[in-house]
Order: C-alpha cells, then sequence, then structure tokens
C-alpha cells in the first residue's frame, strides 16, 4: 500500500512517514500542491494525509484533483486550524477523515486502518455484485483426471509467488475462473482482481482501458481515465485470450511485465504499478509466434509457468460429476426439485465431445432444469446437438433466423473437428471471430 503525504511543514512529513513506514506502508511526503499532482499521476496511492494549509494555496483545492487522478484513493485531511466548518468542507469535497494536529500515532494508525476497512469493503461489494450479477454456480476444482488434478495442483503451488501465469485451454474449460481462484490463493488475494477479454476491444480502447489515458489524447477522452493497471495495483489482472492481443500493443504489455513501467496514452510521465499478470490463451500460440503474429520475446515472458486445461471430452468423468454439481445450483436458483439424471442422459454426457466445454455443460443442464416436467432430466430435455441421431430442427430453408442456422452449423463444424483452428478454416473465420460466436451462442 502506498501513502501520500502532503504537508509544507517538514517534521510533520517526517513523522508521519516513520510511523506509517513502520507500519510497513511505503510512504511518498511532498511540501506542496504541485509535487502531490505530479506523484500521484506517476504512482498509484491508497491513501493521502493532506495539510489543509499549504503555504498559500489551500488543501482543500487539492481534494477533487487528487480525486480525479486517482478515484478510489481515501484521503485523510490534517490540519492545526481544526474547525467545525473546514471539516464539513473537506468532507463534501470526498475527504474521508479528518485529523487535528498535534496527534498521536496511535490516531494516525486509527485513521489508516479504518481508511484500509473501507477500501477492503468497496473492493469486497464489488466483487460480491460481480457474482451475483452472474450468479454463478460454485467452481468445483475436484477431478477424477490425472492431467485436471495435475493442472489444479501447479496452479496452487504457482499462486503465492509473483510469476507471470499462461493458462490455456480451449474455451470453456475453466480458464477464468482458475484465474480468480490463483488470485484468490495468493498473498494479493485482498487486493482487487481484474478481467480483460482481449479480443473484445479496439486496440486503441484495450490500450486505454489497459493503461488508461490523460483527457484530451483522443477524440471522446473528456476526462483522465485512470486504467486497470493502475486500479489493480497490488492485485492481479487476468488477460483472457491474449493470442488476440494487437501486434501494436505487445511491446507496451512487454514492458511492463518486465519492468512494471508503463505511460497512459497521450502522457508522457512513466508510472510504476505492482500488478501480477495472469494470460490465457486457447490458441495455438507458438504457430502466432511462427506467423509473425505474436511477439516471441512477449511469449517467453508470459509462459514462465504453463497451466494446461484438458478439455471436458477427456475427462467424461468430470462431466458427470460437474452436471450433478450443477443440478443442484440450478435446481435450487430455479426452484426445481429434479433428482438426477436419466442413464440415457449420463451416457451421451460421458460421449459428447463439449466442443464448448464446461460453459456448454452448464448450458445445457440449466436449460434442462428448465424444462423438465419429471422428476429426472431425461434426453427430451436435452438440446438436439447432443443427441446425434435426432434429426437437427435446423436446415437451410427452414422458416428461422440466419442466427439460428448460423449457431446450428457452427454446433456442427465444431463437434466434428478436432481442434478450433480446424473449425475456424473450414467456418472461413479467424479464431477470434469463432470465439465471439461461441460466448454469444454459449458453445
Ligand atoms: N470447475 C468448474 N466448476 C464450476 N463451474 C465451472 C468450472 N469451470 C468452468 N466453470 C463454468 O464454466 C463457464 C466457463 O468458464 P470460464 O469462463 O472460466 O472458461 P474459459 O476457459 O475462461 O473460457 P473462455 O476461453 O471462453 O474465456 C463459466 O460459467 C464457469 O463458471
Amino acid at each position: 500500500m502506498n501513502i501520500l503525504v502532503v504537508d509544507d511543514e517538514i517534521n510533520i512529513r517526517k513523522t508521519l512517514s516513520i510511523c506509517l513506514e513502520t507500519e510497513g506502508y511505503r510512504v511518498v511526503a511532498v511540501s506542496n500542491f504541485e509535487d502531490a499532482l505530479s506523484e500521484a499521476s506517476r504512482e498509484s496511492f491508497g491513501i493521502a494525509f493532506v495539510d489543509l494549509r499549504l503555504g498559500a494555496a489551500d488543501g482543500l483545492d487539492l481534494i477533487p484533483d487528487l480525486l480525479a487522478t486517482t478515484p478510489w484513493i481515501r484521503i485523510i485531511v490534517i490540519t492545526a486550524y481544526a474547525t467545525v466548518e473546514s471539516a464539513v468542507e473537506a468532507m463534501k469535497r470526498g475527504a474521508t477523515d479528518y485529523l487535528p494536529k498535534p496527534f498521536t500515532p496511535a490516531q494516525v494508525k486509527l485513521a489508516v486502518r479504518k481508511a484500509l476497512d473501507m477500501l477492503a469493503l468497496e473492493q469486497k461489494i464489488v466483487s460480491l455484485k460481480e457474482d451475483l450479477g452472474r450468479s454463478r454456480p460454485e467452481t468445483d476444482f475436484s477431478s477424477s483426471s490425472l492431467a485436471m488434478n495435475r493442472a489444479v495442483e501447479l496452479a496452487r503451488s504457482a499462486a503465492p509467488s509473483d510469476a507471470t501465469l499462461l493458462l490455456r485451454g480451449e474455451t470453456g474449460t475453466g480458464k477464468s475462473v482458475l484465474a480468480k481462484a490463483i488470485h484468490s490463493w495468493s498473498s494479493r488475494a485482498a487486493r482487487p482482481f481484474s478481467v480483460l477479454s482481449c479480443p473484445s476491444l479496439s486496440p486503441e480502447l484495450l490500450e486505454s482501458e489497459l493503461f488508461g489515458h490523460v483527457k484530451g489524447a483522443f477524440t471522446g477522452a473528456v476526462r483522465d481515465n485512470p486504467g486497470r493497471i493502475s486500479a489493480c495495483n497490488g492485485g492481479t489482472i487476468f488477460l483472457d485470450e491474449i493470442g488476440d492481443l494487437p501486434l501494436s500493443l505487445q511491446p507496451k504489455l512487454l514492458r511492463f511485465v518486465q519492468d512494471k513501467e508503463y505511460e497512459r496514452v497521450g502522457d508522457y510521465v512513466t508510472r510504476h504499478a505492482d500488478v501480477r499478470i495472469l494470460a490465457a490463451t486457447s490458441m495455438d500460440l507458438e504457430e502466432s509466434v511462427r506467423q509473425g503474429r505474436f511477439r516471441e520475446d512477449l511469449y517467453y515472458r508470459l509462459n514462465v509457468i504453463q497451466i494446461e486445461i484438458p478439455p471436458l471430452r477427456e475427462r467424461p468423468d468430470d462431466a458427470i460429476a460437474l452436471a450433478e454439481h450443477l443440478l443442484l445450483f440450478f435446481g435450487r436458483a430455479c426452484h426445481r426439485s429434479v433428482s438426477g439424471f436419466t442413464d440415457e442422459v449420463l451416457h451421451l454426457f460421458r460421449s459428447y465431445r463439449w466442443p464448448g466445454n464446461v460453459r456448454e455443460l452448464r448450458n445445457v443442464v440449466e436449460r434442462a432444469v428448465i424444462l423438465c416436467r419429471g422428476k429426472r432430466i431425461g434426453g427430451e430435455d436435452l438440446p438436439d446437438n447432443l443427441r446425434p441421431s435426432q434429426n437437427p430442427t435446423v436446415q437451410i430453408g427452414d422458416p428461422v433466423s440466419l442466427e439460428q442456422i448460423e449457431e446450428a452449423h457452427i454446433r456442427r463444424i465444431l463437434a466434428g473437428t478436432r481442434s478450433l483452428q480446424e473449425a475456424a478454416d473450414i467456418l472461413g473465420i479467424d479464431q477470434a471471430t469463432l470465439w465471439r460466436r461461441r460466448k454469444q451462442y454459449g458453445i
């Protein structure tokens, strides 16, 4: 945790620095308004102690400027001229606490603790909101597959280090949930975890989302954006489908991975942030390196430890165990008392290729729970593509939308091909487009 101290009295700067550093915080102490803003634009601070009288300047004016640069910062105002009015005004402008001079080390520590508790609570609320929004079944990593157990073991052993990890596996195998678990098993667990999906944004937006931008950097940049890296200081960023990171952005990410340094778009100030990078890919990254679409030096930096999640079709017992786990969750969520699957369904689950892996299984179980009218889920509750003997309901010329034709076609091609690259080649689209279609149709 970095703490900024802004006070024109050298003794206060020294005392506060000593007091906070003995508690293990990194402190940057400055004497004036300009230095405070310049430090805040260079580094990410969690807390700032701001004196209300900074020579001729008014510390109150610094509060909105600091918050504009670092929206999550907790500002504790300190002054020898404590009045109710100045305290109220400071709070109105966004300060979180008020410390009258002279103060004791115990008061300082208490104020910091309060600010940190509040920060932690806010982060927890954000992550709980995300979980609620997704209403996700609990992740279940138990497996009877040797390869899957090896992957989870490796993830657990590598979690406490700061090493960059590359998670590999087909779409829907659980790379994102494993990345989140790795973060929760690391010492960064109490700090933010952020996910950025590389194919989901244009190169320009991806750069500004990740590294931030300054006001006026491009059309539409109406205010400063600190970026995910800055907001995640002390935490972890998960870069999904890293193979789709545009070539133009790769040197910037490489520099950040190596030196933890970067610049916001439209800015020349070099910033530093302590963020662990986890990356994932469902592509053949080595092929992308050979074709010059992915930098070799970045590939090696990201690939310090590689964790391979096997596809679901290679672990049929897991498909059954996960299906039962998901059935419990969706049964409860949909208020249905469905007790299990018929033997026919269990057989289909074991033999099906699961091109969309756990994501597809999850969708299949959720749909079946909603449609099921009996006690157990039967073949009639499954989508047609799981029952190869059945005639597909969607055929060219049927009165259906183009989307339905597209979905059925993609499903059939995926079921008959050995790799995503092969499927993409047959469909005549690139892997990023195929990835977006699979997300769209839940395959
Ligand atoms: N072990 C698991 N237990 C429970 N649910 C899981 C598990 N693994 C994956 N899922 C569920 O499957 C879905 C897909 O998982 P996830 O998004 O992590 O896959 P992914 O490999 O990152 O996919 P993509 O490459 O498309 O981003 C999610 O809904 C997730 O909750």
